[in-house]
């Protein structure tokens, strides 16, 4: 991988009204990289994603692509580049005109040949063939967001950005598509930004995700090092790790370790329902609230803490013979604790 930046953002910083979104944001994208970004609604995800598009103007700081300066929208003829296919959260389909169509139109500028092949190539893959006739109108959601994804990828841009590109799709379809942009990836060396909600969308494509809170980038890494330490409560929760514990709650046995006015993440995987025998265990005293099928495994819902200073933890097990209302031992591995600032 080249170390030179295809895509970059620079110290970028937008306001609407009096409302400042983004504040110093950076970002590089090199060649053949994924990038998600990710954060909570309003956050400024696809403000962003525009700006890297080239289709919303920046009150200061600059967009590069391929080292050269982005203009603003307004400086520009036709918003965006061509080497940069920018699929929108409401897909921006060509009404009364059919699926085929509305491929053909995002390959009007190349020659029949290959117009024709990308045509087939796409339908197949996003699984359009049978609907290629019909019109844009009477699409289901995810019909429409597969022909989006068909329509940015058709020209084999660059860079690809994608808005929440996989919402309305059904679990197997995503994962088609996933994988579709993985190959496109590695047989292009295609660059894709996107922007999920879904941790594991993110897990599974991307090679850096960047959380936006509050107008900054708080965290920006692979996966692995995410997972293993998020930079806050916030980042943590976006991914899932829901299990967060005053450490109060931890304190009276290991209070020479624990802070008492920190918080503590862990993974509901991480916490066992029976000693492992090692001496940095932790074990709480803890009620079943409930137990539910998962399909490969059971997510047990128990309560730590006093009636006034309750506080759930999820635990994922295989098995289980705890019953719901009883009392129960929580074994924790103080290594698996994971120390977030709020
Ligand atoms: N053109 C605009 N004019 C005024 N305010 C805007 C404009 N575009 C976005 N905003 C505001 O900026 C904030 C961030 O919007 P943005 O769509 O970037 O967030 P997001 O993180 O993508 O959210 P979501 O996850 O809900 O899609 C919102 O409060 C939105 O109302």
């Amino acid at each position: 991988m080249s170390n030179i930046s295809l895509l970059s953002a620079e110290g970028i910083f937008k306001q609407f009204g009096k409302q400042a979104l983004l504040h110093a944001v950076s970002i590089s994208v090199r060649k053949a990289e994924i990038h998600a970004i990710m954060g909570r609604s309003g956050a400024g995800k696809t403000t962003l994603l525009k700006i890297l598009a080239g289709l919303v103007s920046v009150d200061s700081g600059e967009v590069k692509f391929q080292e050269q300066v982005l203009e603003n929208p307004e400086e520009v003829l036709i918003p965006g580049y061509e080497e940069l296919a920018y699929m929108a959260q409401d897909f921006r389909l060509l009404k009364n005109r059919t699926v085929e169509e509305n491929l053909k139109d995002a390959l009007l500028a190349y020659n029949s040949d290959f117009s024709q092949e990308q045509r087939d190539k796409l339908l197949h893959l996003m699984r359009l063939v049978p609907l290629k006739d019909k019109r844009i109108e009477l699409l289901s959601g995810g019909e429409k967001q597969r022909l989006a994804i068909a329509r940015a990828m058709a020209t084999l841009p660059d860079v690809l950005l994608l808005d929440e590109p996989f919402t309305q799709l059904d679990k197997a379809t995503r994962q088609v598509l996933m994988d579709a942009l993985k190959e496109m990836n590695a047989e292009f060396s295609t660059a894709i930004i996107f922007v999920t909600h879904d941790v594991s969308e993110a897990f599974y494509l991307a090679d850096i995700i960047h959380f936006l809170e509050d107008g900054k980038i708080i965290q920006s890494g692979a996966s692995k090092e995410i997972y293993r330490q998020p930079a806050n409560a916030q980042v943590a929760q976006l991914i899932g790790l829901f299990n967060m514990i005053p450490g109060d709650l931890l304190k009276d046995e290991f209070s020479h370790v624990l802070s008492a006015n920190k918080i503590y993440g862990i993974w509901p995987e991480k916490i066992r329902l029976e000693s492992a025998g090692d001496s940095a265990e932790i074990i709480l005293k803890a009620e079943v609230e409930s137990i539910t099928f998962m399909g490969n495994y059971f997510l047990l819902k128990a309560v730590i803490g006093s009636s006034s200073d309750k506080n759930v933890l999820y635990v994922n097990t295989r098995e289980y013979s705890a019953k719901e209302g009883e009392t129960i031992s929580l074994y924790i591995n103080q290594g698996n604790l994971i120390k977030l600032d709020e």
